[in-house]
């Protein structure tokens, strides 16, 4: 898959098969979870960006004490593509080590 290409939607559905905690808001895909503390949460938003840098794909970030909300969409293509269902596979790695669900 050449990843900074749109997908259609037949690949965002089989995509999203794949995670099934991430969910489609139009242009974007998205995903909630409650860390352990506000620091667990905050440490795991520092590995998410640490990720975003060495992907050069950077989500939303949305923190509200312990529940973060992430959300990608890749804005130079204008809709979702293989990057962002890299990037949230990685989140989800991310969570999981962080203790966040
Ligand atoms: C020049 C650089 O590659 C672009 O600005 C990148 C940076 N991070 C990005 N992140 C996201 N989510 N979408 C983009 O289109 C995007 N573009």
């Amino acid at each position: 898959m050449a990843t900074r290409d749109l997908l259609d939607e037949a690949a965002i559905a089989a995509e999203l098969d794949k995670l099934p905690s991430w969910s489609r808001d139009g242009a974007e895909i998205r995903r909630q979870m409650k860390a352990p503390s506000f620091m667990a949460g905050i440490e795991l938003v520092a590995a998410v960006a640490r990720a975003a840098e060495d992907a050069d794909h950077h989500p939303d970030i949305d923190i509200r004490w312990r529940t973060l909300t992430f959300a990608l969409s890749t804005h130079s293509a204008g809709g979702l593509t293989g990057k962002d269902f890299e990037l949230a596979q990685r989140i989800d790695e991310l969570a999981s080590a962080h203790g966040a669900e």
